[in-house]
């Protein structure tokens, strides 16, 4: 199997953890991608998705799935039991990394009005310790020197993303380097810079199951009881 067909594999998996007739989540992404095409095969048992980026908006549209604004959903006290999205790392911990694709903000506003957080990969993005992928940080562009030097007090290599602006209006700092040893004292220490709208560690805030597509299936963490 290519990567695509696992990407895939992992992504179909998703749709066994969904609840009938619930909002659900929605993520970013290759991966995702998928899982939007599965989703909209099965749209008339959903009640619409609430979506972490324009890309994925436009995606489920094209599919037919009502996509919710978030502040409307959580006004009417509406619950999103599942949230389903990629990663560009995970470790044992299911803490992971993300924002490869530059939509870590909306996607952590969005996994944390949400219940169940199912990440879903392939299993090169199974790693022992986070941080071989250089770590996404969305910035307020005055800021950008300012983090940048920190992030490099940190011993990190901070580059900023080329041509790219985030569906907020802001840049992404990516930085090689880092040895994330605490990924959650590491999240929460640069998420308190000023300048800093979200680090893309996703650690203090961890996936609560994670499907990884390998050549032989799916394997289910933690697996079902
Ligand atoms: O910003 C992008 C997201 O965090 C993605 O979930 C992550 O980059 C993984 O993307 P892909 O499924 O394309 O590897």
């Amino acid at each position: 199997m290519n990567q695509d067909e696992l990407k895939r594999a992992a992504a179909r998996a998703a749709l066994d953890e969904l609840v009938d007739g619930a909002i659900v989540g929605v993520g970013s992404g290759s991966t995702v991608n998928f899982f939007i095409d599965y989703l909209g095969e099965r749209r008339e048992r959903i009640a619409g998705a609430v979506s972490s980026s324009e890309k994925s908006s436009a995606r489920l549209r094209e599919r037919g799935i009502e996509v919710l604004e978030l502040n409307d959903v959580v006004a009417a006290g509406r619950p999103i039991p599942v949230y389903v999205d990629g990663a560009d790392e995970i470790d044992t911990g299911l803490r992971m990394i993300k924002g490869g694709g530059g939509a870590l903000t909306r996607e952590k506003i969005v996994a944390a009005a949400s219940g169940c957080f199912v990440c879903i990969v392939d299993a090169s993005k199974l790693v022992e310790r986070l941080g071989a992928f250089p770590l996404p940080v969305e910035v307020i562009p005055m800021a950008r020197e300012l983090v940048a030097s920190r992030l490099r007090e940190l011993g990190g290599r901070p580059v900023e993303r080329a041509g790219f602006v985030t569906d907020n209006g802001n840049l992404i700092l990516d930085v090689a380097g880092l040895g994330i040893d605490d990924p959650v004292a590491m999240e929460t220490r640069i998420n308190q810079w000023p300048g800093v709208v979200t680090v893309g560690l996703f650690a203090s805030r961890p996936a609560d199951v994670v499907l990884i597509a390998k050549p032989d299936g799916i394997e289910r963490r933690p697996s079902r009881g």
